[in-house]
């Protein structure tokens, strides 16, 4: 089965062809610059291929209710000129094909979930740390999604007390995103956060608001698998800051060897590395495949 695959991204578009299995043969990114352009790269990539479903991840917030008149929508997005494009619109306008759609986020959960960290659990939750903050949910085998979808990366998270950044979210100011996204490393060190490495306050920060979002997650949807993914969870040294704090904010409440002595094999990198996005995009194709 040849099935496409888009990460739409806020910088970039990755594009992939690959198959049921998970198996991805090709692989290709267009910058994220109007639609127009970025879309006329995509859909050309594609009309060369013999696919027989597509599944997109996108950047959001995006219209996933497919009763809406905007369903597969980008909606309310402050990026400029992606506000209120009709991506899957356009897409299916020149590809004949069953398309599949969703988050980025719930997308790379999805692919982890089928062939990667998490995989045969009927539930985990993907976290990318990156330009923004956000996190996709599988919940007993279903891709949580609900009034819009999930923006847990906008949770309200309580200041280290040594921090006295003001934080850059436009709307919240200092919410995760806001407090913890790689433009707020930048923002408040006047580095990028990779240049950053040898400097412990800046990952002691970093850990103690993502150890936050993680232990609000073990309760909120008591997760099988947490995953963090993204360009700031490069940064390996954050995986033991992070389990640590998280094993103490718990405070020994949830009596699970997974959140106790398993914690390492708990929070996790994605097991499909920078292909968990694709990847789960190739889900979404064969699901939409199997229901056309
Ligand atoms: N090795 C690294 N260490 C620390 N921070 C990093 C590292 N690599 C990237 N970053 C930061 O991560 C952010 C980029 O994140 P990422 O590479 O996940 O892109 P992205 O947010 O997924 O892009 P898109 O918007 O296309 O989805 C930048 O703020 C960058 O400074
Ligand atoms: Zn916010």
């Amino acid at each position: 089965m040849k099935l496409g695959a888009i990460e739409a991204g806020g910088t970039k578009f990755v594009c992939g062809i690959g198959n049921e299995q998970g198996e991805i043969f090709d692989r290709v990114s267009f910058p994220t610059t109007t639609p127009e352009e970025t879309m006329e790269q995509v859909i050309r990539y594609f009309k060369e291929q013999d696919v027989e479903a597509i599944g997109v991840g996108s950047f959001g917030p995006v219209d996933l209710n497919k009763n809406s008149s905007t369903y597969g929508y980008i909606t309310t997005t402050p990026k400029p000129y992606w506000n209120q494009y009709p991506l899957l619109g356009e897409l299916q306008k020149h590809v004949n094909v069953p398309l599949g759609f969703d988050t980025d986020v719930n997308a790379a959960a999805l692919g982890e979930a089928e062939w990667g960290a998490a995989k045969g659990l009927a539930s985990c939750v993907y976290v990318t740390i990156g330009t923004g903050v956000g996190a996709g949910a599988l919940v007993e085998g279903k891709l949580l999604h609900g009034l819009l979808h999930p923006e847990m990366g906008h949770i309200l998270i309580k200041r280290h007390p040594e921090d006295h950044f003001e934080g850059r979210c436009p709307y919240h100011r200092d919410c995760l995103e806001g407090m913890a996204a790689g433009p707020a490393i930048e923002q408040r060190w006047g580095k990028k956060g990779f240049e950053l490495e040898q400097t412990d306050k800046v990952w002691e920060f970093e850990a103690y608001y993502v150890a936050q979002a993680v232990t609000n997650l073990v309760y909120m949807l008591s997760p099988e698998k947490i995953i963090l993914g993204g360009g700031v969870m490069k940064q390996k040294q954050l995986f033991p800051l992070i389990r640590g704090h998280v094993r103490d904010m718990l405070n020994g409440y949830v009596q699970k060897r997974e959140v106790a002595e398993g914690i390492d094999d708990y929070i996790v990198p994605p097991g499909l590395g920078d292909n968990a996005g694709l990847s789960g995009a190739l889900v979404l194709a064969k699901q939409e495949l199997e229901r056309a």
